[in-house]
């Protein structure tokens, strides 16, 4: 393409070369032809001029030849003698003469002295002529009589420039006189132009030698001398030649022709400035339109030149756009394919068939895209029959007519390839194909972080929400009941605490295999988060009971198949679950109302003992709010100053007091005195138990320095509940020294009572802290004792001082004789280990009997003394009531 335009440029500047050099050619031919045909003309007008000067001056020359020759005859002079000429009469016979002859002003006849014998003018007899020098002689010495011109003379008697003309006549005695004809120069120019209107023409009557006689324009100062060169005649008839004018001496044509009267002759100067004028104007036209015409050629070539270098420049823009589209193209992330408007193939890139690497060798431009697709549902239907093939190709191809088409395709190779094709202005189809494959993977993987639990693979609890309000929104449609079953693993957490983290693991693991066994494909079981699972049971009867009945059935096969034994790392694991159940379906539920329901009926079973199914039961939900109402006025409780402390005697079995148990009571203003049975768990699962917890501390220790000043209650030794979340805390025991800094308790006086799952939850921080205070002389009591997994392994490493058996315990002694036994066994345990024991919720005297019997002194219970304000316990200490 580049080389055509270089070619074409080459040939533009050639052909304007050509006609630019043909024209200036054409104008200088034209030019010179012209000037040289102006000359012709000219030298032929120079000719004609000369021509017919020559025969007017003959003429009249010749009739001045004629009068002089006349005179002869006209006097008879042949016949007479010098002085037989009588002068009046010859006068009278010259003048009438002369008058014939309009060109001679007068005629003379003059002896060789050059003395006037006869005249026309009568008053010239006698006289002498003034002729110039030499010219009588001259004329006389003529042997053969003729006609002989003077040169120019200024006439005395008209002052004018005048030629004489004479010739001699012999007479009989053989004298020979001159007869002399006087004529005007102005005469002679006049006939020698003729009234020829030749512009700058410049005439002259001369001599051979070039004397100069007459001339036009006249040029009295140069008349009689010779002009240069002298034009002696050689021919009769020369051709008019390029020279010097006669006169001016310009640049001229000049004509020449001999006199009848041998060694005159006229020539006739026309200027070349005369001549060439009109090829002058003539060239400038003809060099005008040359130049026009050069000047469009030019024009025209440079315009060529620039359309050349525009199309060149359009061209480059064009190949570097094509080269920069074909690289962009080859580095595109996607195959791309371009059809034209009958659906063939136009271009594809490299990655397109990398993408169908079975096209390689079938691909070329112009191919049907049919084909193409034929070769594909080879690769891609693989044992189809060729129906199936015609029925993909034809499905295929009428994708491709729609304007907008996007479509996925999953490749043999398992790549997932997005196929987009877009309709071009011109009825083609761009083709765009990406690979797709990682990114539907990394979909797959978010979707499956998103919406998975990673631990048991089972739906999170967002695609739960999800799942859960599209099956309520489908029920309240089609009227089918569904229903929701909220599970949560019994004791899961003392599993995790005592057997790690990766049994508890192993344990969610099974559950979920198993619960999913239970339940059929469409239904759904998700784990929410910690050993919570719930089940979404679809398509459940029309009937409410029914419905009710089959998600009972389905309940009761999860709780059979999670009460089977459990292999956990090769221990054999027993469990159990809870389970809430709330139908769904008649009236349309936001799916956290319908989780909330379930999630309530749970605690429900959790309450009633565990492993086992119970339907959501509204009065549940308001226990519920009442539990919010409760968590909301806590938050308030402290500032508001509604807590308080009271005091429950601790004594020895014979009614001795030995100290006091701090019990935190919430006066509300509204419900009253509220137990800390109904918001210490509250307190806790909100966080309000830390600034609770450190109030509660602040004021048994105010009240122990308190009972220090008085000494009847000087030894009172007072305990103090600490809450798991308030020991966790980092600085539990600097908070505790702080308070007993602060107030000035004697720390042998207090004693902190921690439960057992307190303690296990984490032995060695507890230990540790434990170690700190008890530096400080703070003891410590083992609360709740024997409820949980109580391990001498523990009880050992703990610096504990008291164990607390508790009041379960204690309220079955007497009833539950394993109960006894267990009470028993502590009290033993506590004497091995060397520490306090003491039982609490004593409320008879045959359970005080009994522990004593058994080796447990220390008593508190109702049958000593109730928790009381301290206002009323220090009375109450005073008045000895306690004594029984
Ligand atoms: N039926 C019966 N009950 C008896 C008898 N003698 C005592 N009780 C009750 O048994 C509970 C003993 O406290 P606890 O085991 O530490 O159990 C406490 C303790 O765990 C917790 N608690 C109370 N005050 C505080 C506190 O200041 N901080 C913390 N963290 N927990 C506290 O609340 C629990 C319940 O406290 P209370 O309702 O005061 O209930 C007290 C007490 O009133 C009896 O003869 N018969």
């Amino acid at each position: 393409m580049r080389a055509s335009l270089t070619k074409a440029t080459t040939a533009v500047i050639g052909i304007a070369t050509f006609f630019v050099l043909a024209v200036a050619a054409l104008a200088i031919v034209l030019v010179r032809d012209s000037r040289e045909s102006a000359l012709a003309d000219g030298k032929a007008q120079a000719e004609r001029f000369v021509t017919g000067a020559q025969a007017a001056v003959n003429r009249s020359f010749l009739g001045v030849d004629v009068l002089l020759a006349s005179i002869d005859s006209l006097l008879g002079l042949q016949t007479m003698q010098l002085d037989w000429l009588e002068a009046p009469l010859a006068n009278k016979l010259i003048e009438g003469a002369t008058r014939q002859n309009l060109l001679v002003r007068s005629v003379a006849l003059v002896d060789a002295e050059g003395t006037v014998v006869a005249s026309s003018d009568a008053s010239d007899t006698g006289q002498a002529m003034a002729l110039p020098l030499g010219f009588v002689t001259e004329a006389l010495e003529q042997q053969v009589s003729t006609l002989l011109v003077s040169n120019p003379v200024v006439s005395p008697s008209s002052s004018e420039p005048v030629l004489y003309f004479a010739r001699h006549v012999r007479l009989a005695d053989g004298h020979k006189l001159l007869a002399v004809a006087e004529v005007q120069v102005n005469l002679i120019t006049a006939i020698l132009v003729q009234g020829a209107d030749i512009s700058q023409l410049e005439a002259t009557l001369e001599r051979n030698n070039g004397t100069m006689l007459a001339s036009v324009p006249a040029q009295e100062s140069i008349s009689g001398t010779q002009l240069q060169p002298a034009l002696g005649m050689t021919s009769a008839t020369p051709e008019a030649q390029e020279m010097p004018s006669r006169l001016s001496k310009r640049p001229a044509v000049v004509a020449r022709r001999g006199m009848l009267y041998g060694s005159l002759l006229i020539t006739a100067s026309i200027p070349l400035d005369t001549v060439l004028a009109e090829w002058r104007s003539e060239s400038k036209m003809i060099g005008g339109v040359a130049l026009t015409f050069i000047l469009v050629i030019v024009v025209a070539g440079v315009v060529g030149l620039r359309y050349l270098h525009r199309m060149g420049q359009a061209q480059r823009a064009i190949t570097l756009a094509k080269t920069t589209m074909d690289q962009a193209l080859e580095s595109m992330e996607s195959g791309f394919l371009l059809l034209d408007a009958q659906r063939c193939v136009v271009s594809w890139n490299r990655r397109y068939l990398e993408i169908y690497p079975w096209q390689r060798r079938l691909i070329a431009p112009g191919m049907s895209f049919e084909r193409m697709l034929t070769n594909t549902a080879h690769e891609l239907l693989g044992d189809a029959s060729d129906d199936e093939r015609k029925t993909w190709i034809a499905s295929r191809m009428d994708m491709l007519s729609q304007h907008l088409h996007s479509h996925e395709r999953v490749l043999p190779n398992g790549n997932v390839i997005e196929i987009t094709e877009r309709a071009t202005p011109d009825g083609g189809v761009v083709i765009v194909y990406q690979d797709v494959t990682r990114l539907r993977q990394a979909t797959a993987e978010i979707e499956q972080l998103a919406f998975y639990d990673p631990l048991t693979g089972l739906p999170n609890r967002r695609l739960l929400t999800d799942r859960l309000q599209q099956a309520i929104t489908a029920c309240t449609r089609n009227g089918r009941r569904g229903a929701l079953l909220f599970m949560d693993l019994d004791h899961f957490k003392t599993l995790n605490d005592t057997l790690g983290h990766d049994v508890g693991d192993l344990l969610l693991q099974q559950v979920a295999q198993r619960v999913k066994a239970c339940v059929r494909e469409a239904d759904t079981v998700a784990r929410l988060g910690g050993d919570e699972f719930v089940v979404m049971l679809l398509d459940l009867s029309l009937d409410p009971l029914e419905a009710a009945q089959q998600a009972q059935m389905v309940g009761d096969n999860i709780l059979h198949s999670l009460n089977q034994p459990y292999l956990l790392n090769g221990t054999q694991y027993r469990s159990s679950c809870s389970v809430g159940a709330a139908l769904f379906g008649d009236t349309h539920q936001a799916s956290a109302e319908l989780l909330k329901q379930a999630d309530i009926a749970m605690y429900q079973v959790k309450n009633a003992g565990r492993n086992a199914l119970c339907f959501f039961d509204p009065q549940m939900l308001a226990a519920i709010q009442n539990r919010a109402d409760l968590e909301s006025d806590l938050r308030h409780a402290l500032t508001a100053q509604q807590f308080e402390l009271h005091y429950q005697l601790q004594t020895t079995d014979q009614g001795v007091p030995v100290g006091a148990e701090a019990l935190v009571r919430w006066r509300h203003p509204q419900r009253g005195l509220v137990s800390p049975q109904q918001f210490i768990g509250l307190a806790e699962d909100t966080g309000l138990i830390l600034p609770l917890g450190h109030w509660v501390m602040q004021t048994a220790c105010a009240q122990l320095t308190a009972w220090q000043a008085t000494p009847d209650k000087a030894a009172l030794q007072l305990s103090v509940n600490v809450s798991a979340r308030q020991f966790r805390q980092v600085d539990f025991v600097e908070q505790v020294r702080g308070i007993l800094r602060d107030s000035g308790a004697n720390p042998n006086l207090l004693k902190l009572e921690l439960t057992e799952s307190l303690v296990l939850d984490n032995v060695q921080d507890t230990i540790a802290k434990m170690k700190q205070l008890k530096a400080t002389g703070v003891r410590f009591s083992m609360d709740d004792f024997g409820t949980g997994h109580s391990s001498l392994t523990y009880l050992t490493q703990l610096p504990l001082d008291q164990l607390k058996i508790d009041q379960s315990f204690i309220h079955n002694i007497g009833v539950h004789a394993s109960d006894a036994v267990i009470v028993q066994t502590i009290i033993g345990m506590a004497n091995t280990l060397g520490l306090e024991v003491i039982a609490e919720g004593v409320e008879t005297e045959a359970q005080r009997d009994f522990l004593a019997a058994h080796g447990c002194h220390l008593c508190q219970g109702y049958l000593f003394a109730k928790p009381l304000p301290v206002v009323e316990f220090e009375a109450m200490l005073l008045l000895h009531e306690i004594t029984v």
